[in-house]
């Protein structure tokens, strides 16, 4: 997908005719290695190559409008009403954005408003609306030092209409919403909800996923927190299966479409021989199949371990796998409900290294939702808290349908339509997988593209 400038731009409701209270501290502000001035853009490419493919003068390359605060504003603050919601699965991080927001938006912008909708949309339809929580700083101080959300989150699809009902109700301006990539798209339909009817309400989007599968972001907030945890058990099977006769140690973590939590827990435990991620398919069976990589593992060090993301192999449990491995439909929110990866390959390992006479010892740990409810580490506490900052001054300036994200190390707002436009995912041929083989030293790829389709792995033989 090729991006120009111009759907990079951000939705603005207004003129911004308020003075901010950071107008004073940014009057002789200006862009330098650190710091973006309000009249600057972030560059979407950072290779000379990729620059010199558009051929545009410097004034059209595409870029992204730079986050921060403005010297003036759309919101008075004395009139706003803000609401905050937090939907999807849990992730490292969402009780500091709360705090940020409510922190930033009552300590500089003194908003005297902020309602918290609960447990996730559902607290926008009809029925919930009214069971809201008034946010104020003494009430989210220390909310920061616990995992999960205080305002309870959910899947399952709402009506817009009913949606930009309840914000008129309840007088909102400004709505922030913490989601994935199933947030944001709520949040877009959201939005056009509110244009249609031509509402003067800013909707601005937080992007959060444990699986970092979102865009434009350089990485997701949280995410760090989880993949230091997940090392953890990385850390506890490869112990194990290192004491254990033909030991076989084997993570299942989380990761449904993308296995960035895979491969940097692995890279960070440095313990792991064979990393699995959806975006690679592998074979089974065959002299250059993961049976046998296996095998070879045991046979030369005694144990292997296996760092395996939640979406890797769905083709093999389809074609092979027991039935009680196999995905079944769609959950609330329409995402797909995935087979067990982790079972499979147990039962599929134990089977192949029993039939070559190593019967093994199977260690097998799946720590899912272990790693996304505690609370943020130092580094995503930092974070959080930046990209609160940023999303209150967006709002507040008269940004719409707009997302706040690190891209490149800059705080930037991003048009929420791309933040679903496509999905980050680990690239074959990219510098963080190659970092991968280099580290376990598995091959490329096993089995080949046809060996693949065509080799059936003795364990499951008919
Ligand atoms: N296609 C959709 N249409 C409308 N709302 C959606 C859609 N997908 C998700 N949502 C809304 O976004 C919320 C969160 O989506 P979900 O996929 O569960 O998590 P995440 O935001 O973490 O990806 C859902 O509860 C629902 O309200
Ligand atoms: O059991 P739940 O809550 O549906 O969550 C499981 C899924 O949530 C995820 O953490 C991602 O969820 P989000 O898209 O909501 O961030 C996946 O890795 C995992 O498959
Ligand atoms: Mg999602």
């Amino acid at each position: 997908m090729t991006l120009y400038l111009d759907d990079l731009r951000v939705r603005r409701l207004g003129e911004c005719r308020y003075d901010s209270p950071f107008s004073e501290m940014l009057s002789t502000k200006q862009t330098s290695p650190h710091y973006v001035s309000e009249g600057d853009r972030v560059l979407l490419e950072d290779t000379v190559s990729m620059l010199a493919e558009h051929d545009l003068p410097p004034g059209r390359v595409p870029s992204f409008e730079a986050a921060g605060p403005r010297r003036k504003i759309y919101f008075d603050p004395d009139r706003v009403t803000a609401g905050i919601v937090t939907c999807g699965g849990l992730c490292p991080g969402l009780n500091n954005v709360i705090r940020g927001l409510v922190q930033e938006l009552t300590v500089h912008y003194r908003v005297k408003r902020i309602l918290g909708f609960r447990n996730g949309l559902k607290g926008l339809t009809a029925e919930h609306r009214n069971d809201t929580v008034e946010l104020t700083f003494d009430r989210v101080r220390d909310i920061h030092n616990v995992g999960g959300t205080i305002l309870g989150s959910s899947r399952g699809g709402q009506d817009a209409d009913e949606m930009v009902d309840s914000l008129v109700m309840r007088g909102v301006d400004i709505m922030f919403v913490i989601g994935g990539d199933g947030g944001m798209r709520a949040a877009t339909f959201l939005s056009d909800a509110i244009k249609a009817r031509g509402l003067d309400i800013a909707v601005v989007g937080v992007p959060k996923t444990i699986d970092n599968d979102l865009p434009f972001t350089d990485q997701s907030f949280g995410f760090q927190s989880a993949f230091a945890r997940a090392t953890d058990f990385i850390s506890s099977v490869s112990v194990e299966a290192a004491a254990s006769p033909n030991g076989v140690g084997i993570v299942k973590l989380m990761g449904r479409h993308s296995g960035f939590i895979a491969s940097y827990a692995a890279l960070a435990a440095n313990g792991a021989d064979i990393v699995l991620v959806p975006e690679i398919p592998f074979a089974l069976g065959g002299p250059d199949g993961l049976l046998a990589h296996v095998e070879k593992h045991v046979r030369a060090k005694g144990f292997v371990v296996i760092v395996v993301a939640e979406g890797a192999g769905q083709d093999l449990i389809e074609k092979h796998g027991l039935p009680q491995h196999n995905g079944r439909g769609t959950d609330a929110s329409g995402n797909v409900k995935l087979g067990n990866i982790g079972e499979f390959l147990k039962e599929a390992i134990n089977a192949h290294l029993t039939a070559v006479g190593l019967a093994p010892t199977m260690r097998y740990l799946d720590p899912s939702y272990a790693i996304r409810s505690i609370a943020a580490n130092a580094y995503d506490a930092v974070y959080c808290l930046r990209l609160a900052h940023a999303a209150v001054h967006a709002a507040m300036a008269g940004r719409t349908e707009v997302a706040v994200a690190r891209w490149r190390r800059r705080f930037v707002h991003v048009p929420l339509s791309l933040m679903t436009s496509r999905r980050n995912q680990v690239d074959p041929d990219g510098d963080l997988w190659m970092s991968v083989l280099e580290t376990t030293c598995q091959p490329a790829q096993f089995g080949t593209a046809a060996g693949r389709e065509a080799v059936r792995p003795a364990a499951f033989s008919a």
